[in-house]
């Protein structure tokens, strides 16, 4: 039987457990901190006590790619435990790797991440638009096929993006613009959420009005990082998703890691991260 869209689970999980991704980004200066080892064991040992704490009580959780990679091999057998066992809890896993490619080895990148059975398919995969909207299509048919989702980097959170995503196409449109108006096309008509969803920092300010883009028009979600370490907090976050602010799910990574290696505390740390983003994002 296939599985509901991913837009349609993340909407409910954001209704049951408030919009609050927490990021798995075993920093070596956070392994230190855990008192782990900056070895593939010590990985595992920091992923799984963070799914310990907040599997099955948050929305999603989004395990950064490249902090699991840079053990080669054996950190990516760990990525892969941890994609098995954040999905066991029921919480749902984001994959961060920011995939982007030519159309024909973006078909590779499509089948590693969003292929039922493979061991690095999460519910999602975060996606990079850069070499051109349209190669992106292998994912999107896999992801909309096996009812996954891809979250596509659209405004990010970094003071760099501006360079790329606040420029005009030959249209005059700009390009955070355009990528948006191309996950809208794709989500038109799902209901209650499509499954294209766009990556808007929480740290851009007002670059959604200043670069034309209307992100109450996506009818998807809008993964918004940024919040905690890189200073964005609720204020931002209403201030910046504004009407679209029901679609978005606030993600955290090192400003809830730091409370570890205590599950209690990890899990406290959640707890607040996500009545903060419940409060900015779902005012009653
Ligand atoms: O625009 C973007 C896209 C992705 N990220 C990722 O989110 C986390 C942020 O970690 P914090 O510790 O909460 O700063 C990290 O994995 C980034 O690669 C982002 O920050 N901005």
């Amino acid at each position: 039987m296939s599985r509901p869209s991913f837009g349609a689970r993340l909407a409910a999980a954001m209704d049951s457990r408030g919009p609050l991704c927490v990021g798995i980004d075993p920093h070596p200066s956070l392994l230190a901190a855990w008192d782990l080892t900056d070895d593939a064991a010590g990985l595992r040992r920091f992923a799984l006590t963070v799914l310990d704490a907040v599997g099955g009580r948050v929305a999603a959780v989004k395990p950064q790619s490249a902090l699991f990679e840079r053990h080669g091999s054996a950190g990516v057998a760990v990525l892969e435990e941890v994609v098995a066992a954040g999905r066991e809890t029921g919480t749902l896993v984001v994959v961060d790797a920011k995939r982007g490619d030519i159309g024909s080895t973006m078909e590779g990148y499509a089948d590693a991440y969003l292929r039922d059975g493979s061991p690095l398919a999460g519910d999602a995969l975060t996606v990079s638009p850069y070499l051109g909207f349209g190669s992106l299509d292998p994912a999107v048919d896999l992801a909309l096929a096996t009812g996954r989702g891809l979250f596509v980097l659209c405004l990010t959170s970094n003071k760099e993006g501006h360079e790329v995503q606040h420029a005009r196409t030959e249209d005059g449109v700009s390009v955070a613009a355009a990528i948006a108006a191309r996950a809208a096309a794709i989500n038109a008509g799902a209901d209650p959420l499509g499954s294209v969803g766009l990556v808007v920092g929480a740290t851009v300010g007002d670059a959604a009005d200043r670069t034309g883009t209307d992100l109450t028009r996506v009818n998807g979600p809008l993964l918004a990082p940024g919040v905690g370490a890189q200073g964005a907090g609720a204020r931002e976050l209403a201030a910046v998703f504004g009407a679209a602010r029901h679609q978005v799910l606030a993600s955290s990574s090192r400003g809830v890691l730091a409370a570890g290696p205590d599950v209690a505390a990890l899990r406290a740390a959640a707890v607040r991260a996500a009545e903060e983003a419940t409060a900015a994002l779902r005012p009653s």
